[in-house]
């Protein structure tokens, strides 16, 4: 009996599918698990024949109804896996087969696809006009190594063809996908160690033969990124009538080679630019780590209790909705962790008090020891050296380090920040609350003393944990293998934390890797974002070091962001409206629309005026209900995490991006003035990396000065 097996390249069109096109899907499908080659051969519903002038002797089409036909690769090696590789209208099936070409890559010996008549046409023509350029973008690699790293013939020959990126990008939809992105990580200049150990080693199988002499099958089973082997009947019925989220099952290799390898020495950091898949990879890992043993228990971490929510929620589609291994994994947000440890461990129940009640107290201690301080140093002060370090005494506090503030401070200075420190303590004691932070060393300090309650910590969106978080994900597993797994984006920082992980006891040297490719936005969207943080230096996750988004890119194209400035508030209102409305008109539902703004005042103008225009609105703060249908308003800081088809970023003007009232003046701490200004602009970035196809940027009078360069 053969086998059958689904490209990636026919889920990204199912679920545009019409119901009848699905039905004929399933029907057929049904046929190649039920019948022997030669009957798939002999059946006259499924009409399995070749295709004219087809670049791939193997492509064969299926009918599938009256007018759409399926596209498949047979085997003709004696091999017995049948490929779908796309479902089309009948004519566009037939064109779209003859010009493709599968084939083994030679290094990665995956499947690939590639157009190769659009590619023998091409070629040529920039063949002519790469004699004339002053340069080429491939010169300095030799053909030798283009072949190591699996080029064949015809993509060598394209390659040497080509120019510079913009020429690569043109060229993208027609190459072979590892063959492509080995050329896009030498076009970013990667040397070809990198290359190779980035893109082909990680595919390749480990027990890969000397010589790439392999049936279709095998290649195939080397091809998990991008090809589903479907072994039962009930598999197959599964997955073509649930909706169908390819992160479950397609993995880019480099998110397959972090969330699967089976052991880790110790923690283990992910970075990667918005969108590269690293919350996909967390769950991914959580899901291997309860493969490993049957008892463990896992706690994954998020940011808010939003992401949480939407966490869970996808743990249970991965996990197939298994309640016993649910019932192994916490998801939730440290702060909450730690609240409840604290709860259970010490009988109390904490109250932590928000930024606005910190401030009035910090105000109320400067006011009551006449201190010589803004309440504003004080409360930085207090949050990044004071209990960043967990420093529980004045002696303690005169023999710190300031590292990252920008102002010197002698001992008498210390000695009177130090007052103020006890004097804010004090007040909140008075009161019967505390501050999250100090909740967080209290709960680190209750697990201390007991056996570890988990076996792993995963965590994402771990840019932006303070010290005090850290200690308590630190306590919660024992050091040693597999402890953490920490996923994040520095580029992402959105709040004021500063953080060194190795003085937290969570080392990650040489268990450290970055995801490059977008799976969220348009490369318009991406190119365009990026250039935000262009003038800017952005420090390491771990906090020591750089990072960059070096090679970061997506595979998705689209329209160019729009950029728009209106005269006034109520203008750039109005623009918002017939924009949200030409989106609904092009067919997205209200909820696949963001709009956010840098202040709620701002959403309260949008909201107003959306509603007024009879489309419906729902504010995104804490807990969403997801079902509801409106478009979604939200903050900058509430659109971390999330994802629409579309977003709108309201009000980028001059005074509210960056805010001035959250920027310390320069006069007061140099440091810190650069650290706001700074986290301003990947407030930005968030909220501009949010969108799928579609950024609308715009802002009424003069525009943030974080848009020079891009507009
Ligand atoms: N292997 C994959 N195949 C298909 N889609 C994927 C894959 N990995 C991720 N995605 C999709 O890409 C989008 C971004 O993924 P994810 O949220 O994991 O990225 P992220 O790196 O955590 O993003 P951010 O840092 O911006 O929050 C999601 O819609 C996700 O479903």
């Amino acid at each position: 009996m053969p086998q059958l097996a689904f490209a990636q390249s026919f889920w990204d069109g199912y679920d545009m599918l019409e119901k009848p096109v699905r039905a004929g899907v399933r029907k057929a499908m049904g046929k190649f698990q039920a019948l022997s080659a030669a009957e798939l051969n002999a059946d006259k519903g499924l009409h399995l024949e070749s295709v004219n002038n087809a670049r791939d002797p193997r492509m064969r089409t299926i009918r599938i109804t009256d007018f759409w036909r399926g596209v498949v690769l047979a085997p003709d090696d004696g091999s017995d896996v049948f490929l779908l590789v796309n479902v089309l209208p009948h004519d566009d099936a037939y064109t779209w087969a003859a010009k493709r070409l599968y084939s083994a890559n030679s290094a990665t010996r995956a499947l690939e696809v590639r157009d190769a008549v659009a590619l023998d046409e091409l070629t040529p023509l920039y063949e002519t006009a790469a004699r004339n350029a002053p340069e080429l973008l491939f010169a300095d690699v030799s053909d030798g190594t283009l072949r190591t790293l699996g080029i064949d013939d015809q993509v060598l020959r394209a390659a040497r063809s080509l120019a510079d990126k913009a020429q690569l990008d043109a060229f993208a939809t027609l190459l072979p996908e590892d063959q492509l992105e080995v050329l896009h990580y030498l076009a970013e200049g990667f040397g070809p160690e990198d290359v190779y150990r980035d893109v082909v080693a990680v595919r390749r199988p480990a027990d890969a033969p000397g010589e790439p002499v392999e049936d279709l099958a095998t290649v195939i089973a080397n091809t998990p990124a991008r090809i589903r082997l479907v072994t039962s009947p009930d598999e197959l019925a599964e997955m073509l009538e649930k909706p169908f989220d390819a992160w479950r099952v397609f993995l880019h290799p480099s998110q397959r080679r972090v969330a699967y390898r089976t052991s880790y020495g110790g923690p283990v950091q992910v970075t990667g630019g918005p969108g590269t898949g690293k919350t996909v990879a967390a769950l991914h890992r959580v899901k291997h780590l309860l493969s490993r043993r049957e008892d463990s228990r896992v706690l994954l971490t998020t940011y808010t209790n939003a992401l949480a929510a939407g966490l869970r929620q996808m743990l249970g589609l991965l996990l197939d909705e298994d309640e016993e291994l649910l019932r192994r994994v916490d998801v939730t947000t440290v702060d909450a962790y730690a609240n409840g440890v604290v709860r259970a461990k010490s009988g109390t129940v904490p109250r932590p008090v928000g930024d606005r009640e910190q401030r009035q107290l910090w105000e109320k201690a400067v006011k009551q020891l006449d201190l010589p301080f803004t309440a504003q140093f004080l409360a930085q002060e207090y949050r990044h050296v004071v209990l960043g370090q967990d420093l529980r005494d004045l002696g303690s506090y005169l023999g710190a380090s300031r590292r990252g503030r920008g102002t010197g401070l002698g001992h008498a200075r210390r000695r009177e920040v130090w007052s103020g420190v006890e004097r804010f303590e004090q007040l909140l004691r008075d009161r019967g609350e505390t501050t999250h932070p100090r909740m967080c060393i209290r709960a680190a300090e209750l697990l201390s003393g007991d056996p570890a309650p988990y076996a792993h910590v995963v965590v994402d969106e771990a840019q932006d944990l303070h010290p005090s978080q850290w200690r308590v994900l630190r306590a919660a597993v024992s050091p040693g293998p597999d402890d953490l797994f920490v996923t994040g984006d520095p580029h992402q920082r959105i709040y004021d934390s500063r953080v060194s992980l190795g003085s937290l006891g969570i080392v990650t040297v040489g268990r450290s890797f970055r995801l490059r490719v977008n799976y969220r936005s348009t490369e318009e969207i991406l190119s365009w974002s990026a250039r935000l943080l262009t003038p800017v230096t952005i420090g390491a996750l771990e906090g020591e070091g750089t990072d960059s988004l070096a090679g970061y890119r997506s595979l998705l194209h689209g329209r160019r962001p729009r950029v728009q400035e209106y005269a006034t508030r109520q203008e750039e209102t109005e623009g918002l409206v017939d924009h949200v409305r030409a989106l609904l008109d092009e067919g997205l539902a209200p909820h696949e629309i963001g709009v956010c703004a840098r202040f709620n005042l701002s959403l309260d103008a949008a909201e107003k005026k959306l509603t007024g225009a009879g489309i419906p609105v729902l504010r995104v703060k804490g807990q969403t209900a997801q079902k509801t249908e409106g478009v979604r308003l939200a903050t900058m800081h509430a659109m971390k995490g999330l994802e629409f088809r579309a977003v709108s970023v309201l009000g980028v003007d001059e005074g509210a991006v960056p805010f001035a009232r959250e920027i310390t003046p320069r006069e007061v701490d140099p440091l810190q003035h650069e650290a706001d200004v700074l986290r301003e602009r990947c407030l930005l970035f968030v909220a501009c990396t949010r969108a799928r196809e579609t950024l609308s940027v715009t802002w009424n009078g003069a525009p943030s000065p974080f848009l020079v360069g891009t507009v």
